[in-house]
């Protein structure tokens, strides 16, 4: 099947670089919200019969234009929200969000017992988030959106990617409203398609 990860419209703490990942978090900004306005229009060519999106307000607020045109519901799951900054949330310093993305891309790269100070280890994230993917895979539909987040897409498409470098995905960081698309199976692996850049 293909899956569709989009990263949510832009919010003040993405102004703010903030590691800001508690629920219910923030809305969207006056471009984030013209962000997803635009998602409908951007994604007409797809066949999408399922909607998720993670619990944060921003998820769902990036997903509601879409979930209109579409006629559809959107189904909100736990397992798609953001790694958890524990200790760093709401920090903003290089030192902090390096120590975030360093241990994402650990994980990625096999060391998923390292754990965020006062968050995550690389098993529970990848396990919460392959949950809903496997979830979504066995509703045997075409094409499923899934609204989510910036490191949480990277992480499950650096991990799960069978044609992924996770130098690639490291090197490059998911825009808002951009889009990664994978496609295959939890027992057939799943491929990098492309990225929709949010234009
Ligand atoms: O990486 C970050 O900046 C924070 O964790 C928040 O990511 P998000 O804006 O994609 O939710």
């Amino acid at each position: 099947m293909r899956l569709l990860l989009i990263r949510h419209g832009q919010t003040p703490s993405n102004v703010a670089g903030l590691l800001d990942t508690a629920v219910p978090g923030p809305g969207l900004t006056e471009l984030g919200t013209r962000q997803a306005a635009a998602l409908p229009d951007r994604l007409a060519g797809e066949s999408i019969d399922e909607l998720y999106a993670s619990p944060l307000l921003r998820t769902q607020q990036t997903a509601a234009p879409l979930a209109k045109r579409l006629g559809l519901p959107v189904a909100v799951r736990d397992g798609v929200r953001e790694i958890e900054a524990g200790e760093l949330a709401m920090r903003g310093d290089s030192g902090s969000i390096n120590a975030y993305v360093s241990t994402v891309f650990a994980w990625a790269r096999g060391d998923v017992e390292a754990r965020i100070p006062g968050g995550e280890s690389g098993v529970e994230a990848l396990r919460r988030f392959d949950s809903v993917i496997d979830e979504i895979a066995a509703t045997d539909r075409s094409c499923a959106a899934v609204v989510s987040h910036g490191a949480a897409i990277r992480l499950w498409t650096a991990s799960r990617g069978i044609n992924v470098r996770v130098d690639d995905v490291e090197a490059e960081p998911l825009r808002n409203t951009e889009i990664v698309v994978m496609e295959g199976s939890p027992d057939g692996g799943w491929r990098f398609m492309q990225r929709l850049a949010a234009g």
